[in-house]
């Protein structure tokens, strides 16, 4: 091929092709220098462009070693073909970006204006290969800026969160490192994250106003920087000695929250290529407004786990087995050992003894504190309901199932489970709990799919649950499987002086929460206290200290304050209650007096009450609800 015939030839085609292949403007250049000096035959070229202060070969040279620059650069000055020593300097590019010439050799190896057209259509090329470069780099940035973004999201560590967003603007932005400064307004700082050279532990604290970061702190806009264009003043330079770091290049970038105020500043060190563009500013400052969301997101999950622990220790600090008594003393103990394990516990003891007070405490000091304790009290609820209850249901699983629902078992997942009254379950219950205790998964009533869970669950009940099991009422697998560790709670007529410092720490407790100083028990007082055999136990002490805390206004609690609610006579006397009421009112206060007399006379045992009240028990559960007695007998 001749250059001859350069209007319809195929360097045109070459060149087109060349463009369309190329994805940046150096594999263009490459690439159409080959087809130039193919095209040229037997005379050779070269393409050269300025570097700084100097110029220097872009494309490839072939053999040519002494290549005439002073030429090329007079030839780009004047944006005109020029020849001299056998040279042809043919100008690409002078506009935009730094100048770029093509060298031939022999200079009549092409005709001038045929050299033109060439560079015309090189400099056309040039433009679109940087263009799709930097089209396809930003269609890179905003897939990593999502990607990155979405990462973020996941992570709940700010010091985890951190380092990844230093690294991946280092990576995209081609930087050598990166850090964030996270202002720390009430000291007037900059805490620089990660760490950069300093010891791991001690992020870098720099003044607010100082340095690049200040200033972008104080105006809220983007600044870049290279030694180049500014005074060396303008970095902190105390940063640099401090860290044994040379900055050449920056760019760096406000964090603002939601509201668009400032969290601290972001910014990027070095440019392997010397500096940063002003697309690489418009990245980072988008990539800091995905950073900032996150920061926030972790800073505020942090809070939030800061405030679940602090409410996790003031409710162990408040949650006391208050007791001195050597039983209570070696119960203690037990759960000390036991509540960090996984064993099964069963906790024995009359109703009020203390035996959810028991699971409590137990759940606080195991490494489930900080997720959901829950107690279901299998007596409260009708048999027909406590699968669905405890395992969930489906929609339409039974006629009441108008949508699907969690069980306690999904409810609890993650920490304690408590099954009170665990005597009274069904068999079908027992069967069904037993699966899920050893398969550790759940399946809904009317439900197929397995559900994993991850509960422990304690188990307490007031009845003799080795009868039941002889009954053939409670299955004995089931009851070995319970019956890992059993705590025998004892009852409070058997506590000694435990009596008398309960009742003093409910009266502290009401005392406090009436607000006004607790009153103390008369010796006389403390003799009635103890001489009482307390049916419902601790709770029943509770109760009777509330009434006392309320109704007595002296400082001193004497043995006649007492004698109105201990005394037999007065539960269930018709002529106690006043006349000024309702027929409703006064029957509901005899129902209220009538139920506890019988639970009283039970000694707390609600099956027993139910069955010589003639109801069933979870309709027991429901009258004492109604009447605003559950809080006085059942958890
Ligand atoms: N040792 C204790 N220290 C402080 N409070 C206690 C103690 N024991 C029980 N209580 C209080 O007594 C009441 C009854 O306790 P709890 O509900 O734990 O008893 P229970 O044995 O689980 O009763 P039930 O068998 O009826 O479910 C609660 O208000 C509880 O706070």
């Amino acid at each position: 091929m001749s250059n001859g015939e350069f209007s319809g030839c195929a360097i045109a085609s070459e060149i087109l092709a060349a463009i369309a292949r190329c994805q940046s403007a150096d594999e263009f250049r490459v690439s159409a220098l080959a087809s130039v000096t193919a095209w040229l035959n037997e005379a050779r070229a070269a393409w050269v462009h300025q570097q700084g202060d100097h110029w220097g070969v872009a494309g490839l040279a072939s053999s040519l070693t002494q290549l005439p620059m002073e030429l090329a650069a007079t030839a780009a000055d004047q944006a005109c073909v020029l020849s001299a020593e056998n040279w042809l300097a043919v100008p690409i590019s002078n506009r935009s970006g730094l100048p770029e010439v093509l060298l031939i050799h022999p200079a009549r190896a092409i005709e001038s204006d045929t050299a033109e057209s060439l560079a015309q259509m090189l400099r056309s090329g040039l433009l679109i290969c940087a263009e799709h470069s930097q089209l396809a780099t930003r269609v890179e940035q905003l897939q990593t800026m999502l990607q990155l973004s979405a990462d973020w999201q996941q992570k709940q560590d700010l010091t985890e969160l951190l380092n990844s967003m230093a690294q991946a603007a280092a990576r995209v932005l081609r930087g050598d490192r990166a850090s964030i400064f996270l202002w720390d307004q009430g000291k007037k700082q900059l805490v620089g994250h990660p760490a950069m050279g300093v010891e791991e532990d001690q992020p870098l604290r720099i003044q607010d106003d100082q340095g690049v970061a200040g200033e972008v702190l104080r105006t809220l806009q983007p600044q870049r920087w290279d030694d180049s264009s500014g005074s060396p003043d303008t970095i902190n330079a105390q940063v640099g000695k401090q860290l044994g770091y040379a900055t050449r290049s920056l760019v760096a970038v406000p964090l603002l929250d939601r509201k668009q105020r400032p969290l601290g500043v972001f910014e990027v060190l070095n440019h392997r290529s010397g500096r940063f563009s002003s697309d690489d500013e418009r990245f980072l400052v988008e990539l800091a407004r995905h950073a900032a969301t996150a920061v926030e997101n972790t800073q505020h999950i942090a809070s939030l786990i800061q405030t679940r622990d602090r409410l996790v220790k003031s409710a162990s600090d408040t949650l006391q087995l208050v007791g001195n008594c050597p039983q209570i003393g070696a119960l203690r103990d037990t759960i000390a050992r036991v509540a960090p394990t996984e064993l099964s516990v069963l906790i024995l003891g009359e109703n009020g003894t203390g035996k959810e007070v028991v699971a409590r405490s137990m759940h606080l000091q195991s490494g489930r504190q900080d997720q959901p304790f829950i107690a279901v009290n299998c007596a409260a609820i009708a048999e027909t309901l406590l699968e669905s209850e405890l395992f969930g249901h489906e929609k339409g699983a039974f006629t009441d199932a108008i949508s699907e629902r969690a069980g306690k078992f999904e409810a609890a997942s993650g920490g304690t489970l408590l099954l009170d009254e665990i005597g009274e379950m069904s068999q079908g219950g027992q069967a069904k709990l037993l699966r899920v205790l050893e398969d550790k998964v759940v399946v809904r009533v009317g439900g197929s799919q397995s559900i994993q869970t991850d509960v422990r669950v304690v188990a307490a009940t007031n009845q003799d649950l080795v009868k039941l099991v002889r009954e053939k009422r409670f299955r004995e697998d089931l009851y070995f499987r319970l019956n890992v560790v059993t705590l025998q709670m004892p009852p409070l007529r058997e506590r000694g002086d435990d009596v008398i410092t309960l009742a003093e720490f409910f009266l502290q407790q009401f005392g406090h929460q009436i607000g006004r100083p607790p009153p103390s028990l008369s010796s006389a007082a403390q003799r009635r206290l103890k001489l009482h055999s307390w049916p419902g136990n601790v709770r029943e002490l509770r109760n009777l200290m509330e009434r006392v805390a309320y109704l007595t206004s002296g400082p001193v609690v004497e043995e006649t304050d007492l004698a109105f609610v201990l005394s037999p006579a007065s539960s269930g006397d018709v002529a106690s209650i006043p006349t000024n009421m309702t027929l409703a009112d006064a029957t509901s206060v005899f129902q209220r007096q009538y139920i506890q007399r019988h639970v009283e006379a039970a000694a707390g045992n609600l099956a027993q009450s139910a069955k010589q009240l003639g109801m069933h028990r979870s309709n027991l559960y429901r009258k004492m609800n109604q009447l605003g007695m559950s809080d006085n007998f059942s958890s």
